[in-house]
């Protein structure tokens, strides 16, 4: 279990506006969270509500234009496009619906990567640390073959591995279900919940009820603000 707080988020009144010509519109306003350590969070909402906005702020993918963002203490809000890319590859997970693994890379070489990227590993180090990552996410006899060989709940696993490698504290998932039939995408989301169990910060945007045992907290947008933020015992503990 980690003890430090590097997996703890503080947003305060976050803003995300979108310019389109003359048109101003707020995708977030008013956005303030504190999500500690080992909290497995589910966003939910309509469509356009601003969940991916708000994932996005939070693995440093997008900046907001109001607001501040601490992830561990670190102001990522205010920080260089390069000083956040070389943050993120250490410490956030990203998990996307349609995986996004490079497809003429190995499933081994795709978890190597993020390893290779920040060169948190000795090189001789990154494979068997892969293969211990697809072993635990028990896709061992897979790392030898190109994504598009794997079934898509293998390739979310592979995924899950890659976002894994450098040990993050926190991992970020929008929608990691939603390419699955219902009974790999449970599978995948018990997996999730004991990565969060081990004390990793786990953000997860979700459109599926059925995952609320999941959950020990369930934060609601609608048209960029929070409605509702509730905190759940983990029913599976
Ligand atoms: N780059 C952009 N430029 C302009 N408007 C945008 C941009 N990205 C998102 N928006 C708008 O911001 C709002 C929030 O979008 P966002 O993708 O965060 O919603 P969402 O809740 O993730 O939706 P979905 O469930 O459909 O993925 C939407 O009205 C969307 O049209």
């Amino acid at each position: 279990m980690r003890t430090n707080q590097s997996g703890q988020i503080v947003l305060e009144n976050i803003g995300r506006d979108y310019i389109t010509g003359s048109r101003r519109f707020a995708a977030l306003s008013g956005v303030s969270i504190d999500i500690g350590a080992g909290e497995c969070v589910a966003v939910v909402g309509k469509s356009g509500s601003g969940k991916t906005t708000l994932t996005n702020l939070l693995t440093g993918i997008d900046s907001p234009s109001t607001g501040t963002i601490y992830i561990g203490g670190n102001p990522i809000h205010s920080m260089s496009q390069n000083a956040l890319t070389a943050w993120r590859g250490r410490h956030v997970g990203v998990i996307f619906q349609f995986f996004q693994l490079l497809p003429t890379l190995t499933v081994a070489e795709n978890v190597m990567l993020p390893m290779d990227f920040c060169a948190t590993f000795a090189r001789a180090e990154r494979r068997p640390r892969a293969m211990a990552l697809l072993e635990r996410l028990g896709i061992a006899d897979q790392a030898d073959k190109l994504p598009a060989d794997l079934s898509g709940g293998q390739q979310q696993r592979a995924a899950i591995a890659r976002a894994l490698a450098n040990d993050p504290p926190i991992l970020v998932a929008d929608e990691p279900t939603g390419n699955l039939d219902s009974a790999t995408a449970d599978d995948v989301m018990s997996l999730l919940a004991a990565l969060a169990k081990e004390g990793r910060t786990l953000i997860i945007v979700t459109h599926e009820h059925d995952f609320a045992r999941f959950f020990t907290r369930t934060i609601t947008l609608c048209d960029g603000i929070i409605t509702s933020d509730v905190q759940s015992p983990r029913a599976n503990k």
